[in-house]
Order: C-alpha cells, then structure tokens, then sequence
C-alpha cells in the first residue's frame, strides 16, 4: 500500500523522561516536508552519546524524544524541492548536516553546517519549526536530527547520505557515526603522519576506529589507554601496540606516558568525555608539538583545564564533531571503502538485537565486551 503523503503509523523507542527505560509505542509520523526526507530506518546501532543525552547530562536534551543517530535505512518518500535522493535509495541519516551552501560549507575549514543545527539543537524541523513525530496528538522531540529508534524518521535533506545500495544496511549503519569519528579524528582533524607516536584513551568504539585510523596513518607506537584491562586483547587487533591501565600506577598517568616515549606522544585522543582525562592526554603530549583531540563528550556543566604553559610551550588542543568528514560527501566514500575492505565494520559489531530489546541493548554498553550493539528495527 502506499504510503506517500500519508501519516505512517509505526514503532519507535520513545523516552519519555531521562533515565526512565524507552518505552515501544505506536507512532505517527507525518509525510515530509519541502526539503525533507522521510526513511525507513531498518538497522540503527547504539552510540554512547544517545546514552549520555538518556542520560539528563546533555544540556540540549529534551523529552519525550526519539533517539539514535547511527542507522541506515531506505528512503520511503520525498518532499518538495528534494532533488538529490528519492524514494527506493539506500541511505544513512547523518546528524551533522552538510548543505554545500552556508558559511561553515563554504568555508573549507570545517565539516559543520549551519542550515538546520539550530532546528535540530531543539528537536524540531526547520521548516515550520514542529516535529513530524506524535502520538495521539502529542509532539514527540526529534533527536539530532535523525531520531532512528523509529522504524520510520523525518529528515532534513541536507542530513541523508546516499550510499551504495549494495552495502548491507546491517553493518554500514555504524558508519553514521562511531567509526568515521575514529577515523577522521586521526586523518582529518589530528592529521597523524607515517612514525608518530599516537596515544589513545579509551578503547570504546571510538577508541578503537582512533586506533585503525592511526595504523592506516603509519603510527610507529599506538598507546591504548583504559581503565578495564580486558579491552587489550580486542585493541590489539584494531592497532594498539602497548596497553596502560592508569589504575596499575601511582603516577599521574601523563607521566607514565611522557616516560615511556622520550618526551611525549605526538599525537593523543581523548574517546571517553572525562575532563580529567581529557587534561591527562593534552599533557602527556610532546612539548613543542604534541597536539592532543577531544572526541569524547562531556557533560553539561563540565570544562576543560590545564595551565596555559602547556599550550604556551608548543601543545595544540583541538577537538573534532563526526571526524571532521563531510558527511554527504564523505559517508558513501567510507561506505565504498569498506566494500572494498579497506575500513574494518564488522568487527566493531558485538551484539544484535531487535527494537523491542533496545533497554536491553543500552544495558549491554555498559559491560566491557559490548562496542556496537545493531538493532533490526522490522523483526
Ligand atoms: N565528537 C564526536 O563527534 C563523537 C563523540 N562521541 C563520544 O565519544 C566517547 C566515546 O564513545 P564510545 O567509544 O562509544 O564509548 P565507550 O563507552 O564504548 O568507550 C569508552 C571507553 O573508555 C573507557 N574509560 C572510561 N573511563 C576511563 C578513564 N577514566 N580512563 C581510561 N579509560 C576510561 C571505558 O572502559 C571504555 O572502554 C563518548 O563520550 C561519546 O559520546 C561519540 C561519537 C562521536
Ligand atoms: N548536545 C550535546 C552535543 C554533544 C556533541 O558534541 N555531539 C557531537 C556528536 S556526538 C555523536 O555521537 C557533535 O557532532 N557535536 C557538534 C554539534 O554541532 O553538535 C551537548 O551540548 O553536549
Ligand atoms: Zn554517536
Ligand atoms: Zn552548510
């Protein structure tokens, strides 16, 4: 039966109040707007940051919300004006946006776009600033722009990347966001070259993708840091070289690091969205060059620091949102480079459940064997 136009009823995890389990309910969700895409969503994973915004820390987080952001699905319909995807394309739904039009487009200097981030920061549409979302009536908040715990979500158009449609939607929905955030963080925002000495804490996902980015880059020394030691069987395959665990020493851990590489890494990673950590890592840089990169997200209320004689002699702070990839340019190229098994997915992939297990998913990310949890959101 067709469904353009009309309002589809489908199953979405909705939270409803921070830190209260999801609930699977019937939603509505109405047909696109000019300039927006309606998807079916039929694979999402789990990323730390929908639990972080579950969570009540995410100063930008509103309820009742559909979240996820790390899906992949197929375009249901289109509405006026959109030209570049059409009902039947395989696509994943990317949270940072990239119009080609703004100032932050056009400028060459960054990945973030401009046209729809304040719409999304708020959890409606930019074209009449509502939700396509509700339940018998009642606004439910998009999340990121991309809401993929919903077998079916409302897109910007400029927030969808059209990918090879003989990718499988099961494993390449990991790349709408741990993955490429690893990887570009390495290539893009850090630009690690051939023998550097690379640094990474925490061995998530995002850790992990670091990781692979810095082996792919030519890193003599990849330095996995993290708390669970557990994780160094499963680092070793994605590129770690050495293993510290901070809790085996008594010294501040920036300065095991600086004495085990002469001086310091050249480049370091902060994957976990700890303020300490993240001070931790710019400090066990080298002086003079050393450049250290904040992945990982903090929460509300939270703020970095150092002493200014750190960066005075020669660290560089810098951070990174998605990678610093385009991500409707960049997202069908990383598709195609794990097509052709030049980027690691599978492994990243630990569990598969369905939407209905989704509280038991978020769960699992907090056990130590869990990186990406995929759900099917039809079965
Ligand atoms: N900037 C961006 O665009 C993105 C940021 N993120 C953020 O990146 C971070 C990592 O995400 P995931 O890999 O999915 O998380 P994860 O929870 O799977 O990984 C975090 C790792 O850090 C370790 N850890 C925790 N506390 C530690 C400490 N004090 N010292 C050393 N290790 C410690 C944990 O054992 C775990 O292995 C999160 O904050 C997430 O919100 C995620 C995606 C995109
Ligand atoms: N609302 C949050 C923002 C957290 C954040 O920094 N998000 C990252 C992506 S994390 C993905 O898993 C990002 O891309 N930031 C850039 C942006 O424009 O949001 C908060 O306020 O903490
Ligand atoms: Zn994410
Ligand atoms: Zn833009």
């Amino acid at each position: 039966m067709a469904t353009q136009g009309q309002v589809i009823t489908c199953k979405a995890a909705v939270a409803w109040e921070a830190n209260k389990p999801l609930v699977i309910e019937d939603v509505q969700v109405a047909p696109p707007q000019a300039g927006e895409v309606r998807v079916q969503i039929l694979y999402t994973a789990l990323c730390h940051t929908d639990a972080y915004t579950w969570s009540g820390k995410d100063p930008e987080g509103l309820f009742p919300c559909i979240l996820g952001h790390e899906a992949a699905g197929i375009v249901e319909s289109v509405g006026e004006g959109v030209t570049e995807v059409q009902p039947g394309d395989h696509v994943i739904p990317c949270y940072q946006a990239e119009c080609r039009e703004c100032k932050f487009c056009k400028s060459g200097k960054t990945n973030l776009c401009g046209k729809v981030r304040a719409a999304t920061g708020v959890g409606v549409m930019m074209n009449d600033r509502k939700s396509r979302f509700s339940i018998n009536g009642k606004p439910i908040y998009h999340f990121m722009g991309t809401s993929t715990f919903s077998q079916y979500t409302v897109v910007h158009d400029v927030s969808v990347a059209k990918i090879s449609p003989q990718a499988p939607l099961e494993k390449v929905c990991l790349l709408g966001c741990g993955v490429p955030t690893g990887l570009g963080a390495v290539w893009n925002t850090a630009k690690v070259e051939a023998g550097s000495i690379v640094a990474v804490f925490g061995l998530g996902t995002v850790g992990l993708a670091v990781a692979e980015g810095a082996k792919a880059a030519g890193a003599s020394r990849i330095i996995g840091v993290d708390i669970d030691s557990k994780k160094f069987d499963v680092a070793k395959n994605f590129g770690v070289t050495e293993f510290i665990n901070p809790k085996e020493y008594d010294k501040p851990i920036q300065q095991v690091i600086v004495d085990l590489t002469d001086g310091g890494v050249d480049y370091s990673f902060e994957c976990i969205g700890n303020v300490s950590v993240m001070r931790a890592a710019l400090e066990c840089c080298h002086k003079g060059w050393g450049t250290s990169v904040i992945v990982g997200v903090a929460a509300s209320g939270q703020e970095i620091s150092t002493r200014p004689f750190q960066l005075v002699t020669g660290r560089v702070w810098k951070g990174t949102a998605f990678g610093g990839f385009k991500s409707r340019s960049q997202v069908p190229w990383l598709v195609d480079k794990y097509m052709n098994k030049e980027i690691k997915v599978d492994e990243y992939i630990t569990h598969s459940l369905t939407l209905t297990e989704i509280n038991k998913a978020f769960d699992l990310m907090h056990e130590g064997g869990c990186l990406r949890c995929v759900l099917s959101m039809h079965t």
